[in-house]
């Protein structure tokens, strides 16, 4: 209650898309500009999507008959629950979202206050409205709009609970065709699976649907409607209890309680629970596993294993009937919906997943049989085959061309740092590259040396030992990736060679020829970084094993400083729509005025070459002499190099970050050069540089990426100890990135 009521009542608020600062923005966005996009609607109504949010902007309409499983509270006590479903479309898919509730029980009623509404939306979720009004209610809107309209109760709830029971079937080795189902609940929910399970291969005969009377068995009279007896079957048995007798599945779609542990007991051997009823489900998990223990058990609820409920379907399925602008959503897409759900719950799961439900290790089985809600390659799964099928079955007005596009710009919405770094993995698609990756026996560096082959960034080759590697490839059950090479240091035939090189390098530092022999054999990172230096590999990444000082010391004694250039860390910030790179974060405590000039020359070098155009601001406690204090003086002493440098980027300082990154506060200082806010920040000195970039990290304020290690005379990076498989591959995409555009200056 506190949380729906504290701050802002509810949970949701509009936000403005477009600038509304000035008159002339006043001017373009109302009248008089706002003529223009009117008048050209009215000529060719398509142009709505282009020039108003009507393409991205769905209604969740309820007349609150059928609120979750509390029955009918109306409309006003049904908001909660819109608003809830608004902000989760939002949330999840970035599809934005504005709840109605229409306060009346009549049909005719519901249908004509709706019908009219087509222009304001590009899609229609019904949700929460009773049976059987609702079957009648979808059917005419579905004829009158001309935009999909969906009762998500209905189809939302079919298409994940069909996800989760063809990967049971597949954990218990049963066919469809076998598998006699019983479905408690014949309303909106309850038909509707029973529909889809059906198209599915779920033979007729073989399904008993029961309700508040009993079985609904061919002949009954009582509390019967035309849906209902479409599934009537001719059975003996009359209760839920005689129902469930040997039955291999239970889908419960009801309300609280409706099951027993009694009846549990009379199923077939590891039965399949679906106890969907919200907020309390038919029985509970403990009450199951307490009398059948190996049952597969599944709720609506998120705090137990194995979620059945229709968040993991309803934003993703508008996403993509939105992107191809379907007229419809229909049962060739709600079938590729559940069928690529079920196939993603299958896939190994990131670490970012995991993370987010206690550190649970999410692995495809009995306890993990559909992917959790927070798992987010669901917007890229999903939606690309919701958008496939439209198109495959003639109901997409827009066909999108390049899909496999599709599914990365889909990430990119959600994901910051996929965004930030899009036009890198692109080329490094298009580039592949051998990449080292050096602690090869961690379960963590397999994954995600996996994950880089996979999404095509090129080949991964692991050092360590081969029966361990795939051992914990075996017991992690990953999936086999594209291309894969292990490269064990002591067995490899390169040894006599990376230790030739190794003591050249050494022999006047003290080293003996055992002890570079020692070194490449049992170093991993010595190994990898030799791999590189000697053009065997492109690039390498390491840093889970080691601390970053101990993994940078260990690579220094192969690999130098490029020449003329100081060696320090670069972390990036990801905000929404923003990127902004700070350096030093890693190496030098107190850089001289001439190392702070060097790090702007090299830091705006690599802003630009990850495709940003470089404004770096050169930061100080004091911004422009105020306060004025001999401290700032290291960091204008800098500004005068840059200047005598004649260096080719816009550059300022000292100043504050607040002033380098608010264009409201750089406009006090007219005469800056910066006009723009900066991009670049280069720091004072290491303490400034890692306190500020920590907190902002851990307090999960911004997106991070690095520090990236710059100044060495190849591409490796270090990551740190708790880094994701995920931070991983980014470190190790942005290696290859390095390694191109070294080979394009060569
Ligand atoms: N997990 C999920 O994603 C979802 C879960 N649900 C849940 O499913 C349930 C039904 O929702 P919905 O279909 O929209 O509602 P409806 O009002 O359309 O249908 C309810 C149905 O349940 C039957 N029923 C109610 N109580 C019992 C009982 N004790 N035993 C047997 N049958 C019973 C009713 O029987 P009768 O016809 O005789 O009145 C009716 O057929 C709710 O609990 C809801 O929370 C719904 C959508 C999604
Ligand atoms: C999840 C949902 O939509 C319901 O319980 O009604
Ligand atoms: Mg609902």
């Amino acid at each position: 209650m506190l949380m729906h009521a504290s701050g802002r009542p509810g949970k949701i608020e509009i936000v403005p898309t477009k600038p509304m600062s000035t008159q002339r923005d006043l001017s373009l966005a109302y009248s008089p500009g706002v003529a223009f996009p009117c008048l050209h609607i009215a000529r060719d109504p398509s142009l709505a999507y282009d020039y108003t949010a009507k393409g991205n902007l769905v209604a969740v309409i309820s007349n609150g008959t059928a609120v979750l499983g509390l029955g009918d509270l109306g409309a006003l006590a049904s908001k909660p629950v819109m608003e809830g479903k608004a902000v989760l479309f939002k949330r999840f898919a970035d599809v934005d979202s504005i709840d109605l509730e229409v306060d009346t029980h009549d049909v005719d009623e519901f249908i004509n206050c709706v019908r009219y509404l087509a222009p304001s939306f590009g899609g229609i979720n019904l949700e929460d409205i009773k049976a059987p009004e609702c079957f009648i209610i979808e059917q005419r809107l579905r004829e009158l709009m001309p935009i999909p309209v969906f009762h998500d109760d209905q189809h939302g709830t079919a298409i994940i609970s069909s996800a989760g029971l063809i990967n049971a079937l597949d954990l218990t080795g049963r066919a469809m065709a076998d598998t006699k189902v019983v479905v408690n609940g014949a309303g909106a929910a309850g038909i509707a699976c029973l529909e889809l399970i059906k198209s599915l291969g779920i033979r007729h005969e073989n399904v008993i649907l029961c309700d508040t009377k009993g079985v609904i068995y061919q002949g009954r009279a009582e509390g019967m409607n035309q849906w209902k007896s479409a599934h009537a079957i001719d059975t003996p048995a009359r209760t839920l209890a005689e129902a469930l007798e040997g039955a291999d599945v239970f889908f419960g779609l009801s309300a609280k309680g409706a099951v027993t542990q009694e009846m549990i007991k009379t199923m077939a051997p590891r039965p399949i629970i679906f106890a969907m009823a919200n907020p309390d489900p038919e029985i509970t998990p403990e009450e199951v596993k307490a009398v059948c223990p190996d049952a597969i058990v599944a709720t609506g609820r998120s705090d137990y294993p194995n979620q059945i409920n229709n968040v993991l379907g309803f934003p993703y399925i508008f996403r993509g009937a939105l992107d191809v602008r379907a007229s419809t959503i229909n049962e060739a897409m709600k079938v590729a919906a559940a069928k690529a759900i079920a196939a993603l719950a299958r896939e190994d799961v990131p670490d970012e997943v995991d993370a987010a439900y206690s550190g649970r290790r999410l692995r495809y089985g009995a306890e993990y049989i559909i992917p959790v809600p927070f798992d987010p390659r669901l917007i890229s799964a999903i939606p690309p085959a919701v958008a496939k099928a439209a198109m495959d079955s003639g109901v997409a007005r827009r066909p999108i061309i390049d899909m496999v596009g599709y599914s990365r710009d889909l990430s990119a919405r959600l994901d910051p740092v996929a965004a930030g770094l899009q036009a890198i993995t692109e080329t490094v698609r298009a580039n592949p590259k051998r990449v080292v990756f050096a602690e090869g026996e961690e379960e963590k560096q397999i994954r995600a040396a996996v994950a880089f082959s996979n999404a095509g960034f090129g080949h991964p080759i692991l050092i360590g030992r081969e029966d361990r590697i795939r051992e914990t490839m075996r017991a992690t059950g990953l999936p086999a990736a594209e291309s894969l090479e292990i490269v064990n240091a002591r067995l490899s035939p390169k040894t006599k060679d990376y230790t030739d090189r190794l003591y050249r390098r050494l022999q006047r530092k003290g080293a003996l020829y055992r002890d570079a022999q020692r070194l490449v054999n049992q170093e991993r990172n010595i190994f990898g970084a030799l791999m590189v230096e000697s053009g065997d590999a492109d690039a390498m990444v390491t840093g889970l094993t080691r601390n970053y000082w101990q993994a940078f010391d260990e690579i220094k004694r192969v690999i130098d400083p490029a020449p003329g250039e100081l060696m320090f860390g670069m972390t990036v910030f990801v905000a929404k729509g923003r990127v902004v790179f700070v350096a030093d974060t890693t190496v030098l405590e107190r850089p001289t005025p001439v190392q702070l000039a060097d790090i702007a020359v090299q830091t705006a070098h690599k802003a630009r070459q990850m495709g940003h155009e470089p404004r770096v601001a050169m930061i100080s406690y004091s911004t422009f002499g105020n306060p004025s204090n001999n401290r700032a003086e290291r960091v204008r002493e800098a500004v005068d190099i840059l200047d005598a440098r004649k260096v080719d980027f816009v550059y300022d300082g000292e100043m504050s970050p607040d002033v380098a990154l608010d264009p409201e506060l750089l406009s006090h200082y007219p005469f800056s050069r910066l006009k723009e806010p900066a991009n670049v920040l280069v720091m004072p000195g290491l303490y400034s540089a890692t306190i500020s970039s920590k907190l902002l990290q851990k307090l999960g304020a911004v997106p991070v990426i690095g520090p990236i290690l710059v100044g060495l005379s190849h591409p490796i990076q270090v990551t740190s100890m708790d880094a994701s498989a995920n931070d991983i591959v980014t470190m190790a995409v942005l290696a290859c990135h390095d390694a191109l555009k070294r080979e394009t200056v060569k």
